[in-house]
């Protein structure tokens, strides 16, 4: 019987966005999103927190090396397509950050499983993503 622990790491990056969707005409984008839907975009400081849960390995003393997780959070490049027909709030972002680290993780043999994602927008804006599904 081994010990479960919770590990994370922080990592910070900066990127640019506008919240639009493509879904709504550019008066209710423009309602809806208000300063954060200007044509020229605006930029943030973010942090993201991945955490890790898994059974310490008692071979190594870890659940798995944190220069793997370091390398699995690497940001992609800003101009993310992914985000071409999606807005590009905090909420969707953890969510894809949530699913590019999943796959990198589910490729390395290692005790620990993706547990959750925290995403800092600014110091006052936080979203928590834990893989959760909602039924419809
Ligand atoms: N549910 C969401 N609402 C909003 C999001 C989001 O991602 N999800 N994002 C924004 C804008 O991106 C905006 O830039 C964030 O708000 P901002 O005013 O820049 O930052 P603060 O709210 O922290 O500003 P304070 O002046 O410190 O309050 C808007 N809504
Ligand atoms: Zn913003």
């Amino acid at each position: 019987m081994g010990s479960i622990v919770y590990l994370s790491r922080i990592e910070t990056f900066s990127a640019a966005h506008r919240l639009h969707s493509p879904s709504l005409s550019d008066e209710e984008n423009e309602k809806l999103y208000g300063k954060c839907n200007n044509p020229n975009g605006h930029g943030h400081n973010y942090k993201v927190e991945v955490i890790v849960k898994g059974k310490i390995d008692p071979l190594t003393g870890m659940v798995m090396n944190l220069e793997e997780l370091k390398e699995c959070i690497k940001i992609t490049d800003h101009d993310v397509p992914y985000f071409k027909n999606i807005p590009s709030t905090s909420e969707n972002l953890a969510v894809f950050i949530w699913y590019n680290i999943k796959d990198y993780l589910s490729e390395k043999s290692h005790e620990g499983k993706l547990y959750e994602v925290k995403l800092y927008e600014t110091e006052k804006n936080v979203v928590i993503y834990r893989g959760e599904k909602s039924d419809d």
